[in-house]
């Protein structure tokens, strides 16, 4: 026997209709177990004629001749405010409604007046309506409430002669339902419930033998068990009565799709109309949300016959894949525009901010995209993959991006025109999941190739279709990558903003799975996951900007595995160990401890292979320039290779410990030269136009073709090579790059 340790002290509860029945029964167990009570009751027959007090009164001395606090209220249910009004003056608070009072006007559909129908709603739907309306302000500010509403079996499946009351039943759940979502922030819980009950109204309608078994305190645990503070049930409908209680759910079966780009018309409803109604064939579903609700449709929007019936079939009636049929496939390419704009937009998706003047400012000498940027033009194509019709179950919630390979054949301008086409490279079955794989070839507007990504995708649940289990060694793209036991040669931290995934997914992956919390909480996650492809783009920053001296011709391909899901505004930490030609990587959420990109690495190539430091070559230029020997032009390198591989914060203070005098001599094609100096003290100075005052200590002499006559307005032209607006190659760009670091230190230029 359980203890009577579910207390109502010092709660107040409203029970509409208790003067007898459900409701007296309700209100007598709240008063017992602590509550202070209102007892409201018109005091009319359960047809709504009449009105007495003495419902209610008997009912109160009832509670109080048991030691309990309980007060009368006798107005209509449609005066909701008055009642809540009864309990603030009695009692100052309301912590429960108990949406219980209700009459009939039993008629056949053919005989019921306007007035029948009419009334029932107005007892029913407009009197919880309005006792919930006055109560709900109240609930919010105290973010405490607790709601019943008595809906019936009549409701539910429908009952002979009850047309009105079903209808207006079956609304008290709607409004249940809504109440549960929008109080749940606040801590309103709020059910309904399908009592069979003993009563003035069920007299009608049962035979007695049946109303002496169906007592109302059969009914009253479990709305107590609902309105306590510790039960966290909300928006669930129960039937409830003569000792059973259970919940009920919706159920939908896995219906049937038909061709988006074909008129629909009864006749294909007719012919399938067995799959259409078959709870059994193991496809029904449960939705338990407007969200969860719309799936079937979503998963139809790529249903689309006319280039459906040209494929070959890959997955058979019985839920088989032919993988190879899936390879034989062939889709439209997409094309790809983009802008400096969209670039800029990438980079400050991955993390890049206004200190990396090279990824967000397309005046800077050496702007341009992360390497990464590569996944964004090949997205695009994933758009022609019907994957409804190649995976043997595809719910777009459900999936979550396992694996991506990008290799690099060329670097990608600021901006352009590239064309995207995907093809399919694998499909596993990994019993827990479907993993497939999509790859995607990227060609500029010459035919020449620029990039090739490989998108792995692991669909949770749409495994076990008896497909194979491993895929072909696919060289760098497959490649294990285990991360070295040694620790690590560079570690880089970035903390990523709540709003990440708001502002990664302008880029093109418009999932809403990173979005909207509707559509996360279909996909299991508590809050909106951050883009795999965001956290690959923050860890390919962070090597590129290492390793690679920003140098966009450097990375050969990349390689990842998302091994766990990260949440914006998690703190990504990229552990680097440079293994021959490759940089080996991990990331882990710093917050959570989990490895989040496992098995992953950047394979290097051109300059990058010569000059990427490893931890030691990396010590050396920074300890030159910690010591603050610029004065060769040898420790000028140093400079370059030491303070451009550090951290930006690490970079301006090493910046600020430079002293020395820089000359520049440009000349453009016409042979026209321009001369400018700098004369840095700790890390301060200004450009000036022509040769250095003092002996210079380095001069830097260099060609450029982009180089216009700087001969005159050097004022001008003096704000525009430092603003990198004037294009200049070579070592230029170090001064340039100097520059930035001097205008993020407040320099007086
Ligand atoms: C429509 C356009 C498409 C474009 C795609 C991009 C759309 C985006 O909007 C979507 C996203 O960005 S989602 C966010 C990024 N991804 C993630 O967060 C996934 C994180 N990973 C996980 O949760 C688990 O690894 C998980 C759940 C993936 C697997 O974990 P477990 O279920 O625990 O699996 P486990 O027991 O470890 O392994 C089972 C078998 O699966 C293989 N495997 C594991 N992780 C994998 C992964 N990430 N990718 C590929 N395969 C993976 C394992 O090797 C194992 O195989 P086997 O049994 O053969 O050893």
């Amino acid at each position: 026997m359980a203890d009577n340790n579910l207390r109502f002290d010092g709660r107040v509860v409203i029970v509409t209709g208790a003067g007898g029945g459900l409701g007296r029964s309700h209100a007598i167990a709240f008063g017992a177990r602590g509550a202070s009570v209102v007892v409201n009751d018109l005091g009319g027959s359960h047809t709504g004629e009449g009105a007495s007090s003495r419902a209610a009164d008997l009912v109160v001395d009832e509670i109080r001749a048991a030691g309990g606090k309980a007060v009368a209220n006798y107005d209509s249910v449609l005066d909701g405010d008055k009642i809540v009004e009864t309990a603030m003056k009695a009692f100052g608070r309301v912590d429960i409604v108990i949406n219980n009072a209700g009459i009939l006007k039993d008629v056949s559909f053919a005989r019921m007046t306007d007035q029948q129908w009419n009334l029932i709603f107005q007892v029913h739907v407009e009197g919880a309506y309005k006792v919930l309306k006055a109560a709900w302000p109240i609930f919010r500010k105290q973010k405490y409430g607790r709601i019943i509403n008595t809906t019936s079996a009549a409701g539910l499946y429908g009952n002979f002669g009850q047309a009105n009351y079903s209808a207006a039943k079956l609304a008290l759940v709607g409004l249940t339902q809504t109440l549960a979502l929008e109080g749940k922030k606040d801590n309103i819980h709020c059910n309904v419930i399908a009592p069979m009950a003993a009563s003035r109204m069920t007299e009608t309608v049962l035979p007695p033998d049946m109303l002496a078994s169906l007592k109302p305190e059969m009914v009253t645990p479990l709305v107590e068990y609902l309105c306590h503070e510790d039960t966290t049930e909300n928006g669930s409908i129960f039937e409830v009565g003569a000792g059973f209680v259970g919940k009920l759910r919706w159920e939908r079966t896995g219906g049937h799709g038909f061709p988006i780009d074909k008129s629909l018309m009864p006749e294909h409803i007719s012919s399938e109309w067995a799959k259409i109604t078959d709870f059994e064939d193991g496809r029904a579903t449960h939705p338990t949300s407007t969200a969860e609700s719309m799936e079937g449709i979503m998963a139809n929007f790529e249903n689309v016959a006319g280039e459906a019936a040209a494929r070959p079939k890959v997955v058979s009636a019985d839920g088989k894949v032919d993988v190879e049929a899936a390879k034989s496939l062939t889709f439209e390419p997409e094309v790809f525009e983009y802008s400096e704009r969209d670039v800029i937009l990438y980079n400050l998706g991955i993390g890049a901010g206004r200190k990396d003047l090279h990824l967000v400012y397309e005046n800077n000498e050496a702007f341009g995209a992360v390497p990464t940027f590569g996944v964004i033009p090949s997205f695009t194509a994933m758009n022609s993959v019907p994957f409804g019709e190649i995976l043997p179950s595809f719910n777009p919630m459900m999936l979550l991006h396992g694996e991506q390979y990008l290799e690099i054949i060329k670097p990608f301008p600021t901006h352009g025109k590239l064309t995207s086409t995907p093809y399919v490279v694998d499909i596993l079955d990994k019993g827990k999941g479907c993993v497939a794989t999509i790859g995607v070839k990227t060609v500029d507007e010459n035919g020449d190739d620029i990039c090739i990504n490989e998108f792995t995708m692991f669909i949770r649940g749409a495994g076990n279709f008896g497909g194979k289990k491993e895929g072909a060694d696919r060289g760098a793209a497959t490649a294990v990558n285990q991360a070295p036991s040694r620790k690590p040669d560079h570690i880089v931290t970035e903390k990523t903003s709540e709003d990440q995934a708001a502002l990664y997914r302008l880029s093109g992956d418009w999932n809403p799975l990173h979005i909207d919390p509707d559509m996360a909480a279909v996909g299991g996650f508590e809050v909106p996951i951050l883009h795999g492809l965001c956290s690959f783009g923050v860890a390919g920053k962070h090597i590129f900007k290492t390793y690679c001296n920003n140098n966009a011709t450097s990375f050969k391909n990349i390689k990842v595995r998302f091994a766990k899901t990260v949440n914006p505004g998690e703190t990504l930490e990229t552990s680097m160990w440079r293994e021959g030609n490759k940089v080996l990587f991990q990331v882990r959420v710093v917050e959570r401890d989990a490895i989040v990109i496992s098995n992953a690495a950047v394979e290097l190539q051109g300059e990058a292979l010569k000059s990427a430091p490893s931890a030691a070559a990396a010590a050396a230029p920074a300890a030159a320039a910690a010591a603050g020997d610029f004065k060769s032009a040898a420790a000028f390198e140093q400079i370059k290779t030491g303070i451009l591989a550090m951290s930006s914060a690490d970079r301006q203070a090493q910046v600020k410990k430079i002293k020395g005098i820089f000359q520049f001599d440009i000349t453009n094609d016409e042979g026209k030269t321009a001369t400018y100096h700098i004369d840095l003290k700790n890390g301060e100075g200004a450009v000036g136009s022509g040769p250095a005052s003092a002996k210079p200590d380095v001069v830097i002499s260099v060609k450029d073709s982009t180089f216009v006559d700087l001969a005159s307005g050097t004022a001008n032209a003096q704000k525009l090579f430092m603003s990198g607006a004037i294009k200049v190659k070579g070592q230029v760009m170090l001064a340039t790059k100097l520059g930035d670091v001097l205008k993020a230190n407040k320099s007086k230029l």
